[in-house]
């Protein structure tokens, strides 16, 4: 059962606080693990590859079997249902549309100076995508991280897999066939990130690495940084429903396990006006969970990080949902525009009572890799502007420098940097 809180309570704030600080990672420090498997993969390329793999991924793999062959891709694709193909091309064709529209624009123009002055866009020419594995198959992550990728222009799209106990689903294969990607490896935790981000002798090094996966990806992500580009540190899933008087009291109850189906730390958050929603949510939650069977509960402890908090009005539910700055936020109510437009901070917001968190996890359109920790405070959802670069263009003609050149040679000399003002000055009066 989770935490039961209204705003009202004198002690509200302390337990607030002490829930939104709960540490959902797990407990273990993987940092020091991780830079011994990145030195090692460094130091020895495949061959450390192929040992962590089948070390922590039972995955029975050789330097030769490390990439699948594009036989085994078609192969794969090949086994998938029609029903889960269809399924696929359907979110592919969902997610491509919606991002397609993410695409940014050059443009150049002159200002009054004469000055040409300009944004170009241009895409990551390699991208490496790590696609969780260990626990759970991810098809869908697939397409969330290759589709952006693709439309963005990325030429070369690698993608990491781990295949434990050298199984992996077709579905996922066939995914990454659907979105064009280039190259698959079977490869899981920090030494496909190692892999990716320094190179070994069967995988090229890429620029960037992007992807969500469990603590030791998040790590290596997180070293691998400077290196690489990364995406953001993706840690375990949450989502926060804001409900009123209207909302569907089984709905929201599901919607609250299915985020919780994620695993360890995962994080539901109930804020709602009305106290006696409030009480029947928890009743559904506890009905609906009684319902599922005992071995999917991967969610155990999730009540710790979870809560269903009572407030005095809506624009209370926004401030505190600004603060939780939420992956998820549904918004359960019946006019949901007039509290979207006060909502700051969230990954992915879901409006009214037909739309739920999961139809955006799968064929929605929008991206599902989304920033958690509080992070939707300062970070998006992995988006076609992670798969390009912004450079600036200048452009000055003999008058346009003359008479920008006093100020610039004086900041020069604000800074004492006379080099500075000098090929500045030089170009003068001639
Ligand atoms: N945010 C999203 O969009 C999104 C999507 C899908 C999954 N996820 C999350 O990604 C995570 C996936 O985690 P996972 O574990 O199933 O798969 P994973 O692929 O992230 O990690 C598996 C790898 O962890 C490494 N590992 C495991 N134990 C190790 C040890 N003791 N020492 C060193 N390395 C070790 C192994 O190399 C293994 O290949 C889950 O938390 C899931 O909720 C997030
Ligand atoms: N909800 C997850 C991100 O928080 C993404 C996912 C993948 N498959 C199902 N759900
Ligand atoms: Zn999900």
């Amino acid at each position: 059962m989770p935490l039961r809180l209204d705003s009202r309570q004198a002690d509200f704030e302390t337990a607030f606080t002490a829930l939104l600080e709960s540490k959902r990672e797990a407990s273990v420090e993987v940092g020091d693990v991780v830079a011994g498997i990145i030195a090692d993969v460094r130091a020895r390329g495949d061959e450390a590859v192929v040992e962590l793999t089948n070390k922590f991924d039972k995955a029975g793999v050789t330097a030769s079997s490390l990439a699948f062959s594009q036989d085994e891709i078609d192969a794969a694709a090949a086994r998938v249902s029609p029903e889960v193909m269809a399924a696929l091309e359907t979110a592919h064709e969902r997610i491509k549309a919606h991002h397609e529209k993410q695409k940014p624009v050059d443009h150049v123009y002159q200002d009054a100076l004469g000055v040409t002055l300009g944004t170009r866009w241009t895409p990551i020419e390699a991208v490496g995508i790590y696609v969780p594995g260990g626990l759970a198959s991810y098809p869908s992550s697939v397409l969330m991280n290759a589709v952006p990728a693709k439309v963005a222009g990325v030429e070369r799209i690698a993608m990491a897999v781990p295949t434990p106990n050298g199984q992996y689903a077709a579905a996922i294969l066939a995914a990454a066939k659907i979105a064009g990607v280039s190259e698959i490896y079977r490869i899981g935790g920090a030494q496909a990130v190692a892999a990716l981000a320094y190179g070994t002798q069967t995988v090229a090094k890429v620029d960037k690495v992007v992807g969500p996966g469990n603590a030791y990806v998040a790590a290596a992500k997180r070293q691998v940084f400077g290196t690489v580009g990364i995406d953001m540190i993706a840690g375990p899933s949450e989502v926060l429903v804001i409900a009123d008087g209207s909302a569907n009291p089984a709905w929201v109850a599901a919607d609250l396990i299915a985020q919780t189906e994620h695993g360890a730390g995962a994080r539901a958050i109930l804020v709602t006006t009305e106290k006696g929603l409030a009480e029947v949510v928890a009743a559904e939650v506890e009905r609906q969970l009684a319902l599922l069977p005992k071995q999917d509960l991967a969610r155990e402890g999730w009540e710790e990080f979870s809560a269903i908090i009572t407030v005095a009005s809506l624009d209370e539910a926004v401030v505190l949902a600004n603060h939780i700055a939420s992956e998820h936020i549904e918004l359960a109510l019946d006019d949901p525009q007039q509290v979207l437009a006060m909502i700051r901070n969230a990954g992915a917001i879901f409006l009214g009572h037909h739309t739920p968190e999961a139809i955006g996890d799968y064929v929605g359109g929008s991206n599902h890799v989304l920033p958690t920790a509080r992070s939707a405070r300062f970070a998006s959802g992995l988006g076609v502007l992670d798969f390009v670069k912004r450079t600036s263009i200048l452009g000055c003609d003999p008058a346009s420098l003359a008479a920008l050149s006093q100020a610039a040679i004086t900041l020069s000399e604000v800074e004492e940097l006379d080099g500075h003002g000098r090929s500045i000055s030089i170009r003068l009066n001639r």
